[in-house]
């Protein structure tokens, strides 16, 4: 027989003492103390006192019978759960009733059957003790279910609720009476439903959890709720249901922040791929077509730099507003969120997505309202600021299959676009891929061409018009390519300038110009002007009048005998710093002149502040002369404006004779083109200078 590890007590409760002795002999058979009570009243105050893990209670006893005692017990906290077996008459089933009536866990007839007793009493303890290890284990259950804010409920197999308790937090907003006995179906619509049935059916077959997001509409807004569903049986499921909208609200904070730019509030680059990305795979599926194009501010760092960021940040703002506007007509899209399909990618580069497209024109249409809509003057702190975009557009499927290539395309052609003289429109084509890679070989060749001494200087003679000498030359720089051959710079120099690789080699040429200079003057003995030509990247450099201190210095070069070329550009882009540097300049004690005048805009009122001391007429005014009358009154003009300004006036592309004594006639002071001579090597020019002098002498 199966003994209890713990040993029990148990409370006997009978008038007659032999059956009292013969039940604590069968309770220490199986293991077990007992305690005797000879009745009722007796066995109720026994039970307050020893709290017995058991009571074996007669039904007929004095003073307070079984029935009596066992209902005085069960009435009393302390014995509310106590195991109580009657003992009752043969086959008196009225005592059965009763005893049950009163609260008794079992019964037992007499005449009894002393080992089945033993075995029925440790049977009873165990179930008891089973019990009491359920009834912690739901209070735990409970407590648990109370501290979390779920609404739960049980489901059966078929889908009909067993059970359902709303949770503190609103819940699913339900209450039981409207659930339980319910098919699901009923309760929740029928989408949601069936989600939750299958997931209810794979909970069952794999014994895992599962989870299920809805949303439910409640007083006009989307409630989100999440139900975990964990089988707590072979046919049930437990599901717990949580009000997930608040995290939901933090996820759409968090992903708008994520896909949504800051400063302009429009879609940034992550979200314009990802849409990109999703019309890519529509327009396969669908057999459609769609356009990208890519917009770049026209010479948006200098209004940055000039201007200051926060008028750059102002100015982004209002074309993205603008943008929008631009994007904003019925036939800009055809379905979806029109947002999405404009972004900011960074900088001052948008991007638009032309969805659905027909023909090529309408994405060409579009370009054009958008170049024009950035036309229009921007009002920032009551200053009017003028921009112009360029554009590139890329086509699927005609440029490409991917994201990526789409975009990177649209890229290029913006470029291209930029290129072909800024404020323009153009569209992707694969040439232009092999016109930007040899753009980058000639950029990579170009990083080495200082180190690989590529580089070398001609100098073209200036004349005095009325003496015909040497007074200065211009140095210009060319590439011996180890490919290639000698490269021009019309071709480099931009590249220079783009890539700020002028800086370096325009270092270069200013110091071997200076170098030239002062050999020519200790060969000859002449001392002409060396001409350098100052590119706007050059001018400005923080670092230049110590570049060109430190040139002179080195080679011992006369101030005086350094000219630095600057265009009309170059002085005007930004006139109050130009008027600082050019002071620095001036106080060094160099010349200094304005190239290609006339291809520019020149303030007079600035040209006269900036103090230069020689103006450079542009070849293109000198071509077309003598025929040319409106370039000879041009000429003649700008010639009396410099006198005016007492500055000395440089003729240059002079090719024929007749050019030159027309510019004579004209007053001209200097002149410089092929009729007189090409730009030549050093020793050439040092040959020139010793003629003069030989001749002289
Ligand atoms: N920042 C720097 N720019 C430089 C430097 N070296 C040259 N350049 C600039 O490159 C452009 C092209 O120069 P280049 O091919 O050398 O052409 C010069 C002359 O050869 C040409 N020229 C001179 N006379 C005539 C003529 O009678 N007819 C004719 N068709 N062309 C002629 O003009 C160019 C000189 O122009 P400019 O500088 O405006 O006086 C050119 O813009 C150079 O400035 C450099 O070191 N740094």
């Amino acid at each position: 027989m199966a003994c209890p590890t713990k040993r029990g007590v148990v409370l006997v409760a009978d008038d007659d003492p032999v059956m009292r002795l013969l039940m604590l002999q069968m309770l220490g058979q199986v293991g077990l103390d007992g305690v005797e009570a000879e009745d009722g009243a007796r066995a109720v105050a026994l039970m307050r006192e020893l709290r017995p893990d058991l009571i074996l209670m007669d039904v007929d006893m004095p003073n307070m019978d079984g029935f009596a005692a066992c209902k005085a017990i069960r009435d009393d906290a302390a014995g509310a759960t106590v195991p109580i077996i009657m003992v009752t008459g043969g086959d008196d089933i009225e005592a059965v009733t009763n005893a049950y009536e009163a609260g008794a866990t079992d019964f037992v007839s007499k005449p009894i059957n002393w080992p089945i007793l033993g075995h029925r009493v440790l049977y009873v303890l165990r179930a008891s003790d089973a019990i009491a290890r359920l009834r912690i284990a739901d209070a735990q259950n409970r407590a648990v279910l109370a501290a979390i804010p779920d609404t739960f409920f049980r489901l059966n197999r078929d889908g009909v609720y067993l059970d359902y308790e709303r949770g503190h937090d609103a819940g699913a907003g339900l209450s039981d009476s409207d659930c339980v006995g319910r098919h699901i179906t009923e309760v929740l619509p029928r989408e949601i439903a069936e989600r939750l049935l299958e997931q209810m059916e794979n909970v069952l077959a794999t014994q895992q959890i599962r989870s299920v997001e809805y949303e439910l509409l409640r007083g006009g807004s989307a409630q989100h709720f999440e139900a975990r569903l964990v089988a707590t049986g072979p046919t049930e499921v437990l599901g717990l249901v949580r009000d997930i909208s608040e995290r939901k609200r933090t996820e759409e904070q968090i992903r708008r922040l994520a896909y949504c730019d800051s400063l302009t509030g429009i879609p940034n680059r992550q979200a314009f791929l990802e849409t990109l990305e999703r019309e890519l795979h529509r327009s396969k599926m669908g057999n459609k077509k769609f356009a990208v194009l890519f917009m770049d501010l026209d010479a948006f760092k200098r209004i940055n730099d000039t201007l200051g960021h926060n008028v750059g940040d102002h100015l982004l703002q209002l074309v993205s507003e603008r943008l929008r506007e631009t994007t904003r007509p019925s036939d800009m899209v055809s379905r979806g969120d029109q947002a999405t399909n404009l972004a900011r990618l960074g900088g001052d580069e948008f991007t638009i997505l032309i969805p659905d497209l027909e023909r090529v024109e309408h994405a060409l249409n579009v370009a054009h309202r958008v170049k024009e809509a950035m036309r229009r003057p921007f009002l920032i702190e009551g200053n009017e600021i003028f921009v112009t975009a360029s554009i590139g557009i890329s086509l699927f499927p005609e440029d490409g299959d991917d994201c990526n290539s789409l975009l990177k395309y649209a890229d290029t052609a913006m470029y291209h676009a930029k290129n072909c003289g800024k404020n323009n429109a153009k569209l992707y084509s694969s040439s232009l891929t092999m016109q930007i890679m040899s753009h980058v070989k000639l950029e990579v060749g170009l990083r080495k061409a200082l180190g690989n001494d590529e580089l070398y200087l001609l100098y073209q003679p200036q004349f005095d018009v009325h003496s015909t000498e040497i007074v200065g030359v211009e140095a210009l720089v060319r590439w011996r390519h180890p490919e290639r051959g000698v490269i021009s710079p019309t071709e480099f120099i931009p590249l220079a300038e783009e890539t700020g690789l002028i800086v370096p080699i325009g270092e270069w040429v200013l110091r071997t110009a200076c170098s030239q200079a002062r050999n020519w003057q200790r060969q000859t003995r002449r001392s002409v002007r060396m001409a350098v030509n100052l590119s706007a990247k050059q001018f400005k450099d923080e670092n230049l009048s110590q570049i060109v201190l430190s040139a002179l210095h080195e080679t011992g070069l006369d101030p005086r005998f350094l000219e630095l070329e600057l265009t009309e550009g170059t002085l005007m882009d930004d006139a109050k710093a130009t008027l600082a540097t050019l002071e620095q300049l001036r106080r060094i004690g160099v010349y200094l002149s304005i190239d290609d005048f006339g291809t520019g805009y020149s303030s007079m009122n600035y040209l006269k502040r900036f103090d230069v001391r020689a103006l450079k007429i542009d070849r293109s005014f000198i071509c077309g002369l003598p025929q040319d009358s409106e370039n000879a009154a041009i000429t003649r003009a700008i010639i009396a404006m410099a006198h005016g300004l007492k500055m000395v006036v440089v003729a240059e592309g002079v090719e024929t004779g007749e050019q030159l004594v027309l510019l004579q006639q004209y007053g001209c002071d200097l002149v410089q083109g092929y009729h007189l001579g090409h730009p030549v090597p050093g020793d050439s020019i040092a040959q020139k200078l010793v003629g003069v002098v030989q001749a002289a002498g």
